[in-house]
Formats: C-alpha cells, sequence, structure tokens
C-alpha cells in the first residue's frame, strides 16, 4: 500500500447492504466510544425497518435504501467512507480505497455482497440484475423490447416471467419443472396455472415485505460488469450499490413494447448452447441452425435444438460472491462457489477478519435443518451474529452459534401466493430417507410437509395456509408423528389447536 495509515478503527465494515449495516448497527451501538468505519461503495444504504419477530425463526421486516446521513446521525462514532475497497493487507491490519486512502484496523467484517453469475460477460445484450441502477437498466430496455429470454429458475426468474407485461417472454430453465432453487415438480404445477392467468385474476394480494428505496438517479443508467463489481470500479461516475428485495418490482413498470398482457412460454429441460450476435446468426443459419423468423437483434441457441431470436437476454442464473479484490495477497480460504470461508463465529480463515451475508459461505457443521442461502433474512442474521461475535472477541466473552441458525426459514412472495420455506423443504440431503405428503387446492393453496423418520423436517406453504408457527414448532421440537399419519394435512382437522 503506498500511502500512509489515514486512521485506524476499532471496527471496519465493507459494504452498505443488509449484512453490513445490520453489522453497524450492533458494533456502534454496543461500543459508543469506540471508532467504527463502514467503507461502502455503493451510494446508499440499506436499513431494515419495522422489523418483526413472527415466530422463533420467522422474520418480517422491511428495507429501505437511505442515505449515509441516517446511520451518521444515529450513531457519533461511525464514519462512513463513500470509495471501494481495492486492496487489503490482513497481515499489517489495513485496506486502502479506490481513492487511494488507507485505513487500519483492528477487527474487520467483510460484507461485500455478491454480482450476478452472468452466462457471458460484456455482452450488451445480456443483463443480470442485482441493484437499483441495474433493474432500471433492465426496465429501459424492457419498455423498447418485443421478445426477451429468460434463463435460469430461481428467485430472479420466478419474480420476472410473472411481473413482465406487454412484452413476450421466453423462459428457458435446466429442469422438469419450474422454480427448481425453492420447490418442487408439485409446487410448479400448482403455481403454473397464474402465468397463464391475467395479473388482476390470480391470488388475493398477501401481506410480505417491504423493499423501498430513494428517488430514481437520472445519471444512474449503468449494467455493471461482473468485472466492475468485483474491483468495485466507478463506471460513469455511478457505483456498484447492494442488491434488491423482495418486492423490489413494485413502483416499477415492467412492460414492453407491446400491447399484450403477460405471454409466457417455458422451454423446459434446457440450457444455453450459445448467444449470437444477429449477424452471427446470419452466417450460422446458413450452415446448420434453423433460422427463427423475423430479425432481432441477438440469438440465443439452446441444447433443445431451438434457437430464439429476442432483443434481449436475462440471465438470472445465480450469483458469485464478491471476494475479489479482498484476496490478493492474503491466504483466504474460499469455498467452491467462490465465497469466503467462515466458521461458527463467522470468523474467516485470516485473523480478524470476519464476513457475513452473500460473500461468505457458511462452513460449520450445520444443524440438520439449516442450509445457507443467499437471502435477505440471512444477510441479517449474520450480519447481526457477525457483529455479536466481533464484540465477544473484543470482550474475551464466549459466544454460541445464535439460534437463527437451528431451522431454516423464508417467507417470500411468487406469483402472488405467500411462500413459506421451512427447514429441508425439498428434501435437500435426505436421500430415499423421508416421505412428502401434499395437501394442494387449485388456485388457492399448496402444503407439502417432509419426514423423516416419522419427524417433520421440513415444509413448503404455499398460500394463507396459517400453519407457518405450528409446522415450525413442529419442525423444532421433532416431535414423533408416525401417530398421525396422512391425518396430519386432513383439511378437516384444526391443526393448530391440536398441537396447541
Ligand atoms: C432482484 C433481487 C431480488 C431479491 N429478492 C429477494 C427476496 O425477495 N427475498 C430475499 O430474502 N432475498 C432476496 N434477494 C437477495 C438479497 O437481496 C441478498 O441476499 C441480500 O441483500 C444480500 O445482502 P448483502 O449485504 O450480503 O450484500 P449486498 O446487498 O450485495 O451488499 C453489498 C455491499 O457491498 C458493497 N461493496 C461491494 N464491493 C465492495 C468493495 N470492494 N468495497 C466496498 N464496498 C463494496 C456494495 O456497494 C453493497 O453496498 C434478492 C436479490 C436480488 C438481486
Ligand atoms: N423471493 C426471493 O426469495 C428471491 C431471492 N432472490 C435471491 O437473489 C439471488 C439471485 O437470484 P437468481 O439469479 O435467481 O439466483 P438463484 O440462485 O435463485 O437461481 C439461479 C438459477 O439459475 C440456474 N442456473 C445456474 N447456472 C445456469 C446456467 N448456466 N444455465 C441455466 N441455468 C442456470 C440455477 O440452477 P441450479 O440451481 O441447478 O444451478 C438456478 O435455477 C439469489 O441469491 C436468490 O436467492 C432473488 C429473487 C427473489
Amino acid at each position: 500500500m503506498g500511502s500512509e495509515i489515514e486512521k485506524t478503527f476499532k471496527f471496519v465494515i465493507v459494504g452498505g447492504g443488509i449484512a453490513g449495516v445490520t453489522c453497524v448497527e450492533q458494533l456502534s451501538s454496543k461500543f459508543p466510544s469506540e471508532d467504527v468505519a463502514l467503507i461502502t461503495a455503493g451510494p446508499h444504504i440499506k436499513a431494515v425497518t419495522n422489523y418483526k419477530q413472527v415466530s422463533r425463526t420467522l422474520e418480517e421486516f422491511d428495507v429501505e435504501e437511505k442515505p449515509f446521513s441516517v446511520l451518521q446521525e444515529k450513531f457519533p462514532n461511525l464514519t462512513v467512507i463513500h470509495s471501494a475497497v481495492k486492496s487489503l493487507d490482513t497481515r499489517s491490519h489495513c485496506l486502502e480505497t479506490a481513492d487511494g486512502r488507507v485505513f487500519g484496523y483492528k477487527k474487520l467484517c467483510i460484507c461485500s455482497g455478491a454480482r450476478p453469475k452472468l452466462l457471458t460477460q460484456e455482452n450488451p445484450y445480456v443483463l443480470g440484475i442485482r441493484d437499483t441502477d441495474s433493474a432500471q437498466e433492465f426496465q429501459k430496455q424492457l419498455s423498447k423490447a418485443k421478445r426477451i429470454v429468460v434463463i435460469g429458475n430461481g428467485g430472479i426468474a420466478l419474480e420476472l416471467v410473472y411481473e413482465v407485461r406487454g412484452c413476450e417472454v421466453i423462459w428457458a430453465v435446466k429442469d422438469k419443472a419450474i422454480g427448481n432453487t425453492f420447490f418442487d415438480a408439485g409446487a410448479a404445477q400448482f403455481l403454473i396455472p397464474s402465468l397463464e392467468a391475467d395479473k388482476a385474476e390470480v391470488a388475493a394480494p398477501c401481506k410480505r415485505q417491504r423493499y423501498t428505496t430513494e428517488k430514481p438517479n437520472p445519471n444512474a443508467a449503468h449494467t455493471f460488469t461482473a468485472d466492475e463489481y468485483s474491483r468495485g470500479q466507478k463506471p460513469g461516475g455511478v457505483q456498484p450499490g447492494s442488491a434488491l428485495g423482495p418486492d423490489w418490482h413494485r413502483g416499477m413498470e415492467l412492460k414492453g413494447a407491446e400491447q399484450v398482457s403477460r405471454r409466457v412460454s417455458v422451454e423446459y429441460q434446457c440450457e444455453v448452447e450459445q448467444i449470437l450476435t444477429s449477424e452471427e446468426f446470419l452466417v450460422s443459419s446458413k450452415q446448420t441452425l434453423k433460422p427463427d423468423t423475423g430479425s432481432w437483434p441477438v440469438y440465443v441457441q439452446l441444447t433443445n435444438g431451438k434457437t430464439l431470436g429476442c432483443d434481449f437476454v436475462v440471465s438470472a442464473t445465480g450469483v458469485v460472491p464478491n471476494t475479489e479484490p479482498f484476496l490478493h495477497g492474503n491466504n483466504f480460504s474460499l469455498a467452491d462457489e467462490c465465497g469466503l470461508q467462515v466458521n461458527d463465529h463467522l470468523m474467516t480463515s485470516e485473523p480478524d477478519v470476519y464476513a457475513a451475508g452473500d460473500v461468505c459461505t457458511a462452513c460449520w457443521e450445520h444443524s440438520p435443518l439449516w442450509q445457507q442461502m443467499r437471502l435477505w433474512t440471512q444477510a441479517r442474521q449474520m450480519g447481526w451474529y457477525a457483529g455479536r461475535c466481533m464484540a465477544a472477541d473484543v470482550l474475551s466473552e464466549p459466544i454460541e452459534l445464535d439460534f437463527c441458525f437451528e431451522l431454516f426459514s423464508h417467507v417470500t412472495k411468487f406469483f402472488n401466493y405467500k411462500v413459506v420455506l421451512l427447514g429441508k423443504f425439498n428434501a435437500q440431503g435426505l436421500g430415499s430417507d423421508h416421505e412428502l405428503l401434499v395437501r394442494c387446492t387449485k388456485g388457492q393453496e399448496y402444503i407439502k410437509v417432509v419426514l423423516s423418520r416419522g419427524r417433520m423436517v421440513g415444509a413448503v406453504l404455499i398460500g394463507e395456509t396459517d400453519l407457518e408457527e405450528t409446522f415450525e414448532n413442529l419442525i423444532l421440537n421433532q416431535m414423533d408423528l408416525t401417530a398421525y399419519g396422512e391425518e396430519l394435512l386432513n383439511p378437516n382437522i384444526d391443526i393448530e389447536d391440536y398441537f396447541d
């Protein structure tokens, strides 16, 4: 590092997303007389508001994009540094920002999030969605589009195919059913009619977490390349921001150039073979490819033999943790998907360096009912727990793994239905050692329970089932339910009262 250390802070947190901000709040309030710094590349911070613990593990909260001043006014001991971290030296305990300043730390927490794992880099016709700016760029491109191709079968794809209007959407998934990341084929079958129905006809709106942003920045229309994200660069004067979250599309018209309502077709069990420009397509179509009608700026060749022209491709194909600037010259252990490995105290393999949220990979021995998913709730829980672990370390106090890591729980909304996922909701890791109970009322609810050796280990609840708390208890207390058999889901038995 070239420059002199400008200041050494007791705690430095990198990243102004949910994980980083929650960690900052924890430490700034616990140590009001110590210097705390938040270094973040994005132009805003994410603040959790209206936090409510719904049950032992289920929580609800809203997220708001706020200016830095909100945090600084709340915590006089906090300094917010608006710049990307460019390099880290864990031996000398200091880091350098993109604007050339060097800061020291006693304890560091890396909460730099993740970036879209795009199918291909640097192709202007392949978009990813991560933050407010990339969502606005998507909206801009969509307003001129007649057809888009969405690749991926997880959260973003599920949201987009349902929300986009006025544009034909072709959705290509690797699997036999939609929504593979969140549920099974049965749930997919329950949800599929919603894609065909018009928006107003389907499930009644449900209460859920909200996401609000500052007014859009008119100069902020820029799609960040993965490289820009990972290096925290500053293209066009703007910085990569933190990830969007629930209801990010609310108040944002996701409308294409056509006068049609929702028009979605699904291509199952296929992947992208290659993405071609119109020129490449013309050349190859003369040889082997079967031409699609019309002329499009970009063509997607799928492994099922189809080649589809479209205005642009959305690569909703997961995320890759933003570890890049921190690794060089240090000795961080990385997980397969490149996350910073953390132990049950959220410590990385480097001394005094912690990590939380999307950037890290939970490498402790998990509770049999919990798994990591890169979600808003887990980012908040990890940020909060990392702050507590850092505090305990400084105070030489013992600390046990927080209860929130006992049971996986996620509340969200897909196709306008409330969706609750608990424990091993997709029988993850159970092999054949499980049985499923399912109750489904078309257009109303889908309930699936995963049982292993007579005990409930997971559940998927779609619709207003009101069963989440009862099932959460049954999963946590591991009661033997063998005697109840299929009666567990008998609609004529009020299971809530029964197990109360
Ligand atoms: C479109 C979309 C919809 C989603 N919907 C949901 C949902 O409905 N429910 C749900 O639970 N989850 C959802 N998620 C996932 C959720 O938003 C993320 O898991 C969560 O926000 C991650 O928080 P984080 O703090 O770890 O990272 P981020 O929010 O990505 O924050 C990372 C921060 O680090 C900063 N940063 C990055 N690199 C550097 C650097 N080198 N130097 C300094 N700062 C840096 C960034 O500017 C940013 O402020 C969604 C994600 C997306 C993209
Ligand atoms: N409501 C919610 O909870 C929401 C949560 N999110 C979160 O935001 C983040 C980003 O969302 P998203 O991008 O949808 O990520 P997800 O991880 O949810 O889904 C990625 C999907 O893309 C598939 N995929 C990966 N690589 C390829 C490829 N090369 N070709 C075709 N398909 C591929 C994956 O399949 P496979 O798994 O088989 O690799 C998976 O189905 C995630 O952490 C997600 O959890 C986003 C929106 C809503």
